[in-house]
């Protein structure tokens, strides 16, 4: 065997089979020689991506099982394994066991792997805290957690403190308020709302530490050292599932234990001069909001509450009315309708690392954290009026399994901006049409009454006179539905139907009377419907953000670039993972990421 400080190379067998084996500071690759010593295959693991090694023939699937025999050791690795439903690609774990001519020469191979671990894959975590919500998604976050992450962190020597919650926000408490000594990450095994839990707990608990307030709506926030992980078992997994590309705990799994880091714009939530939440997805008035508190009503459904509280509140087809006002950012960086793609090793982010961290270096990140804003000229405000389907501003792709693009394809995770979509009053038609295009590739931003700009900041206010009675009014208006329908026919037996009488309403079979609907009491299943979109449709919808409903209407928006990382990559392309694509901008289309 011949060891120096960069290479370790010698004779293995994998079977029956004769390798050249070596390990250097970036891979470990092994070679089939024929009886005549000539080259055959090569494989090459990088060693970034080795997840560890053992003493031993050795399984961990569908059990730990091992063979400690004295010429062996095993290596496990990540391995690509296909594209799976999302854009990203789906990683498996890899395994090889190797036999050596002596005991020795084994003991030299596993010591030398777990030697080029330490100093060549430094960035890995060793302790982690894990949140797991019992009762997200379809409730198999414990099971999903038990099965298929605790043997690959026991593998990779990942020590995990585990917490299984049972209230809501106790995870983000923790994280507030106890003693995080010796903890590398937060990981949370649920959906975006867990997420949302370890978003506010790691990015509160590092301003508390840095003495800085969450509420000045434009003060400078202090990026947060703690890293995120997240194993989806949720409803939606957008966070996931726009981070990594898929939605499948392995992939995530696998992610963390290599240490991968990926830093996410978020966006801070304002009410006049208090905080009200942070988003990295979406915050969404109208459409989004309506279904969101719609699906509320409807959680027994499980994910499911989402597409039927959509078709809900689609065949209502409301809209409302008010002022969005924005501060662009700069245009020369990038565009929401550049058809470009944020990918794994983005170009647009890194750079925007180097403007956001001027004097950052490699080895301390954050070296200058608050300059982020000091060189920063605020710009103009520009402010449009008017009725809208749905205002949506996202900080990232938002991409998830029923969109699989996302609500705008071109955003970035890690680029300082938030990209708002501004969806003029259309009839039901154009509606659906804006919203099947999340499903397909056609571009959802080339319809007439849809814009989107790339901004970042946002404020929104009420038309005048339409008082801010905040998200209670709704509710309110929502609630008294069936009393407002009782007055209504008593009182106006033939008021016709709103929609009947709505100038964009094209939904001609929703229309009938008050006395034709009946009143609640007597109401049919299928004069539900009705029940639920004819009552006097509410002048003001919601906030949804990330998936909770805002209690305040007249919000402002602030874009916090990086303010946080996850444990992750960004979405890999798979053509250039496998070294088909070398620049995910000059594949000329070629690779099936960019071909879109
Ligand atoms: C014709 C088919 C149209 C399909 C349209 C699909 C559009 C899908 C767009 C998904 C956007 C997700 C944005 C991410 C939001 C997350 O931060 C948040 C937290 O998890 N999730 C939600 O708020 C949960 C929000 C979930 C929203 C689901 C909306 C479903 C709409 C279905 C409309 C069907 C109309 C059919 C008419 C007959
Ligand atoms: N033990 C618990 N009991 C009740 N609620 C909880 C508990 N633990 C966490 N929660 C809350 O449940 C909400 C939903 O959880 P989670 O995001 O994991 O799953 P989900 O139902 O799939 O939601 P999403 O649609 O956000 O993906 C979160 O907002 C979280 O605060
Ligand atoms: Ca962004």
């Amino acid at each position: 065997m011949e060891i120096n400080t960069l290479k370790v190379e010698s004779s293995l067998w994998i079977g029956n089979k004769r390798y050249r084996a070596a390990l250097s500071a970036w891979y470990f690759s092994w070679t089939e020689l024929d009886k005549k010593n000539r080259e055959k295959k090569t494989v090459s693991v990088r060693v970034s991506e080795v997840i560890g090694v053992e003493d031993g023939r050795v399984e961990i699937q569908p059990q730990k099982k091992v063979e400690d025999t004295d010429r062996d050791f095993t290596l496990f690795y990540v391995k690509r394994s296909g594209r799976g439903s999302g854009q990203g690609v789906l990683w498996s774990l890899g395994r090889t066991q190797f036999s050596c001519p002596s005991r020795d020469l084994r003991d030299q191979w596993v010591t030398q792997v777990r030697t080029a671990l330490k100093t060549h894959s430094p960035a890995r975590p060793h302790r982690l805290l894990v949140f797991i919500n019992p009762f997200g998604g379809k409730r198999r976050g414990k099971q999903i957690f038990h099965s298929l992450v605790a043997p690959l962190f026991e593998l990779a020597g990942i020590s995990s403190h585990v917490v299984v919650t049972e209230r809501a926000n106790q995870a983000r408490d923790h994280i507030l308020k106890k003693d995080l000594t010796g903890f590398d990450g937060v990981v949370c095994v649920g959906g975006d709302g867990m997420f949302s839990e370890l978003l506010h707990g790691v990015i509160g608990r590092t301003q508390q530490e840095a003495g800085l307030s969450e509420h000045d709506p434009s003060g400078v926030l202090q990026p947060c050292d703690l890293h995120i992980g997240i194993i989806p078992a949720g409803s939606t997994d957008c966070v996931c599932f726009a981070t990594v590309g898929v939605n499948d705990p392995v992939t995530s799994a696998l992610h963390i234990i290599i240490g991968d880091s990926q830093p996410l714009d978020v966006c801070a939530v304002h009410h006049q001069s208090s905080l009200v939440r942070y988003s990295v997805s979406l915050v969404g008035y109208g459409f989004y909001g309506d279904v969101l508190a719609e699906s509320e009503r409807h959680r027994w459904m499980g994910p499911l509450r989402y597409d039927y509280s959509g078709c809900m509140m689609y065949l209502c087809n409301r809209s409302y009315q008010g002022t969005v006002q924005f501060l662009l950012a700069d245009p020369g960086l990038s565009s929401p309708r550049d058809k470009t793609r944020c990918l794994s090793g983005c170009r647009v982010c890194s750079e925007s690392t180097e403007r956001l961290f001027p004097l950052s270096d490699s080895c301390s990140l954050y070296s200058d954290k608050l300059s982020q804003y000091s060189d920063q000229s605020e710009g103009e405000w520009m402010s449009v009026s008017g009725r809208f389907k749905c205002i949506s501003l996202t900080c990232m792709s938002s991409s998830c399994p029923k969109s699989p693009l996302g609500l705008s394809p071109s955003a970035h995770l890690a680029d300082g901006t938030g990209d708002l979509i501004l969806v003029r009053d259309t009839n039901a038609l154009g509606f659906l049409t804006y919203l099947h295009r999340h499903t397909t590739s056609q571009d959802q931003f080339d319809l007439p009454f849809v814009e989107v700009h790339r901004v970042k900041a946002v404020k929104f206010t009420l038309p005048p006179g339409e008082d801010s009675g905040e998200a209670e009014k709704y509710e309110r208006s929502e609630q008294n539905t069936e009393e407002e329908e009782e007055e209504a026919v008593m009182e106006h037996p033939d008021k016709p139907c709103v929609h009947e009488s709505s100038k964009s309403g094209s939904l001609q079979h929703l229309a009938c009377t008050a006395k034709e609907r009946g009143a609640p009491g007597k109401r049919k299943t299928s004069d539900f419907l009705c029940g639920l979109c004819c009552s006097k449709p509410p002048a003001v919808s919601v906030w949804n953000c990330d998936g909770e409903i805002l209690p305040h209407t007249e919000i402002s928006c602030r874009v916090h670039g990086q303010l946080v990382r996850l444990y992750a990559r960004g979405i890999e392309d798979e053509a250039r993972a496998v070294g088909l694509c070398e620049d995910s901008r000059d594949c000329k289309g070629k690779c099936v990421l960019h071909s879109r």
